[in-house]
């Protein structure tokens, strides 16, 4: 067994574990003796008594494998299983400790599908970073207990599973800074160069990178940028903008890096971000060399990449994001600060009129909009939390014409325009 799998385990019982339920995660933890503790109700509450449930955490010592694996998973499951084996997201993590997130899938076996699901398992165990768990419920179905599986043929050591205190932090901020939101260029160059063998275009990607950039640079000219939830009306006021104000219309990511977007959309959230990281950089030094001969406008810059990244990388409610005056809100040292940004802020009933009368809404699952609902308000209050070069919000529902009036007004005031 390598190295770093064998260090995990032999702290395995300091871990929490958990699993996605209804968009939120529940929690469990495990002991070496039985204390009579109830079962969580959440996670195994629903399972029958003759089923099993199992666990997979991918644990590869290489960052960018292991994420690549773990996306690629759950489509895998979802194809090889057989119905009904609810698979769910899952992970586990020592509380407070950085970096020890390990992510994974949670999933439930009928009775009769065991001996499928667990040739399926092995298989994947024998060939992958992945440690795979077991589930099994006692005799008087009063406790569940966990088996580690690469060791229960030999030696099996079992362990109760307990009910957990919901941590403090939700589990993903404990790898968020450089997986989520890359803090510099450097650490997001990194992601892309170990990806050029498996993703070609990476390479692409970073020769359009300037050979030098300097962040302490004063721009002539103001910079402004404007920032919002898709269809909030920033193409709208941007182009008003740059004709008002004579400035340059700027976006990040930007035009050169267009042909490759699709193709990083599709990949992890690691490599997804680095891309992305790497895009405002490109857009800092277009902004530099625009903004000694004009004003220059920005449609999405860094507040983008950072709400999007970490109100994705949690899940449920707003009270699940990283407590106000965490790290992971602030500027980037060596990323160029804008001289403003404007938040757009748009009722949620306008914004779904305004995505629908563009013709790009057209699921109206009450389920799927619950799910945008909380999504919606992590990504706005993300935005909020930003230190560095905080934003100023502007309410987005007045005519366009009003709208870029009250825009006008604030850049004046903050910019001297
Ligand atoms: N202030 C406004 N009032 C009404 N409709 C607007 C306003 N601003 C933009 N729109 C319309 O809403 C839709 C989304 O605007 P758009 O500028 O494309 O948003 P974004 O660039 O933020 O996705 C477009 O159809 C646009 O014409
Ligand atoms: N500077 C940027 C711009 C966009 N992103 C990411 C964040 C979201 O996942 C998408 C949003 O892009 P989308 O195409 O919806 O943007 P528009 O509103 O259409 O301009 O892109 C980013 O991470 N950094």
């Amino acid at each position: 067994m390598a190295r770093h799998l064998k260090l995990l385990v032999q702290r395995w019982s300091s871990r929490v574990f958990s699993v996605e339920v209804d968009g939120a995660p529940r929690y469990f933890g495990i002991r070496e003796q039985l204390r009579g503790e109830p079962v969580p109700p959440d996670v195994f509450s629903e399972v029958q008594k003759q089923d099993r449930c199992y666990s997979l955490l991918v644990c590869s010592g290489d960052r960018v494998t292991g994420d690549r694996f773990h996306w690629e998973l759950r489509d895998r499951l979802q194809r090889q299983l057989p119905p009904g084996s609810g698979v769910r997201s899952m992970s586990s993590f020592i509380p407070d400790q950085k970096g020890s997130l390990l992510k994974g899938y949670f999933l439930q076996s009928r009775a009769g599908n065991s001996s499928l699901i667990e040739d399926i398992l092995t298989d994947l165990e024998q060939r992958n970073p992945v440690l795979v768990c077991s589930y099994s419920q006692s005799e008087d179905g009063q406790q569940w207990t966990q088996c580690l599986w690469y060791q229960s043929e030999d030696n099996p050591v079992r362990f109760c599973v307990v009910p957990s205190e919901t941590p403090k932090h939700h589990p993903s901020v404990l790898n968020m800074i450089n997986s989520d939101v890359f803090y510099s260029l450097d650490e997001a160059c990194d992601v892309l160069k170990q990806c050029g063998d498996i993703i070609p275009e990476t390479r692409s990607v970073l020769g359009m990178l300037p050979s030098s950039l300097d962040a302490r640079r004063k721009p002539d000219f103001p910079v402004i940028v404007i920032e919002g939830l898709d269809a909030t009306g920033k193409t709208t006021l941007t182009e008003s903008l740059r004709d008002s104000l004579g400035a340059t219309l700027l976006r990040s990511p930007p035009q050169c890096l267009s042909a490759w977007r699709g193709r990083f959309d599709r990949e992890p959230p690691l490599i997804r971000r680095a891309f992305y990281a790497v895009g405002n950089y490109i857009t800092a030094e277009q902004i530099n060399q625009e903004a000694s001969k004009s004003p220059v406008i920005v449609d999405r810059f860094w507040h983008s990449t950072a709400a999007y990244a970490i109100a994705t990388a949690v899940t449920g409610p707003v009270s699940n994001l990283p407590h106000e005056g965490a790290e992971v809100y602030r500027w980037p040292g060596d990323l160029l600060q804008p001289s403003l940004v404007i938040l757009l802020t748009l009722d949620p009933e306008e914004r779904k009129r305004r995505l629908r009368s563009r013709g790009l809404m057209k699921t109206d699952e009450e389920e799927e909009l619950d799910h945008n609902k909380l999504f919606r308000t992590r990504v706005e209050e993300a935005y909020r939390r930003i230190v560095g070069s905080a934003c100023i919000a502007l309410d987005a529902s007045p005519s366009a014409d009003l709208v870029l009036q009250q825009a006008l007004l604030l850049i004046r005031a903050k910019c001297h325009l």
